[in-house]
C-alpha cells in the first residue's frame, strides 16, 4: 500500500496548518485550523465538509497562498493561481468586462479570451434570462455571480483548482456542465478541491472527503465513507 502511494504525484502538502484571526476590539483570537495535515495527488477530486464556521473557507485560503498559516506550512506544486478571478470580479463592470479581466488575471492572451467568451458564458448560463452579460455584475443574482466565476476560473487548466460553494448555485444543467468540466480537470491531471453544503454534488464529483470539525480534521478518507459518517453525525444528507 505505502509503495502504491508513493507513485503517485503529490500537487499539495499540507503540514500541520494552523491558521488563527486576531480579533483585536475582543482581544481574542479565532484559532480556525487546528494542526491539519494531508497530502492531495494529481487526478484527486476532494471535497470538504463540516457544519458552520469549522474552517473551510479558512482551509481553502490557507491552501491558495490567501491566508497564511499561523503554524506548518503548505506546500503546492506550482504557482497557485487558485481561486484565481475571485478578488478580480468586480461589481460596477458588465460581465463580459470581467470575463476578460478575470481571463488576463488567470494569464490567459486576451486572443485566448475571447476564442473562449461565448463558452465561458454560455457555461455560466447568465444569458438564459436575458442578456445579463452587457450588465453590472451588481444587478447579478449571488448564484449568477458564483457560476460566472466557475465558468471563468474553469476556462483554463489548472493544477489545483479550489471551488467555494459554486457549484451548489446553479439548476441541473449547470451542475453537469461542472461534473464533467471536473472530470476533465482532473484527466488532465489536476486536483480539484469542492467545499459545498450540498453533499450530493460532493457525492457527484469528488472520491475523496475531508470532513473538518472546530478547525480539526476528522476525517479522510473515500468519499462514500466520510459523507455517510457525515450525514449520520448532522443527520441530514
Ligand atoms: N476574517 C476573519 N476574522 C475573524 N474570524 C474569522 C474570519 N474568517 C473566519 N473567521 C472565523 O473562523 C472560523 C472558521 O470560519 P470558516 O469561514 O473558515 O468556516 P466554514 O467552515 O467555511 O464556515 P461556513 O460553512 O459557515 O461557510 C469561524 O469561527 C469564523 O467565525
Amino acid at each position: 500500500m505505502a509503495e502504491r502511494q508513493d507513485e503517485r504525484t503529490p500537487t499539495v502538502v499540507v503540514d500541520g496548518v494552523h491558521v488563527s484571526y486576531p480579533v483585536p476590539a475582543r482581544r481574542e483570537t479565532v484559532h480556525a485550523v487546528r494542526g491539519v495535515s494531508f497530502a492531495a495527488y494529481e487526478g484527486e477530486a476532494i471535497g470538504l465538509v463540516g457544519t458552520n464556521g469549522s474552517g473551510k473557507s479558512t482551509l481553502l485560503r490557507a491552501i491558495a497562498g490567501l491566508q497564511p498559516p499561523t503554524r506548518g506550512r503548505v506546500y503546492t506544486r506550482s504557482n497557485p493561481s487558485l481561486l484565481g478571478v475571485n478578488a478580480a470580479l468586480m461589481g460596477d463592470l458588465t460581465g463580459e468586462r470581467n470575463v476578460i479581466l478575470g481571463g488576463l488575471a488567470m494569464g490567459m492572451s486576451r486572443r485566448e479570451i475571447r476564442a473562449r467568451y461565448a463558452d465561458i458564458v454560455a457555461f455560466s448560463g447568465i444569458d438564459e434570462k436575458g442578456d445579463f452579460a452587457s450588465l453590472p455584475m451588481r444587478t447579478y443574482s449571488s448564484g449568477m455571480g458564483a457560476r460566472l466565476r466557475f465558468a471563468i476560473a474553469a476556462a483554463r487548466s489548472h493544477d489545483v483548482l479550489l471551488i467555494d460553494e459554486a457549484l451548489a448555485t446553479g439548476d441541473a444543467r449547470f451542475q453537469r456542465r461542472s461534473r464533467e468540466r471536473i472530470a476533465e480537470l482532473r484527466a488532465q491531471a489536476g486536483t480539484v478541491f469542492l467545499v459545498s453544503h450540498g453533499n450530493a454534488a460532493i457525492r457527484a464529483s469528488c472520491d475523496r472527503v475531508l470532513w473538518l470539525e472546530a478547525g480539526e480534521l476528522l476525517m479522510d478518507g473515500p468519499a462514500d465513507e466520510v459523507l455517510d459518517a457525515y450525514e449520520a453525525h448532522t443527520g441530514k444528507p
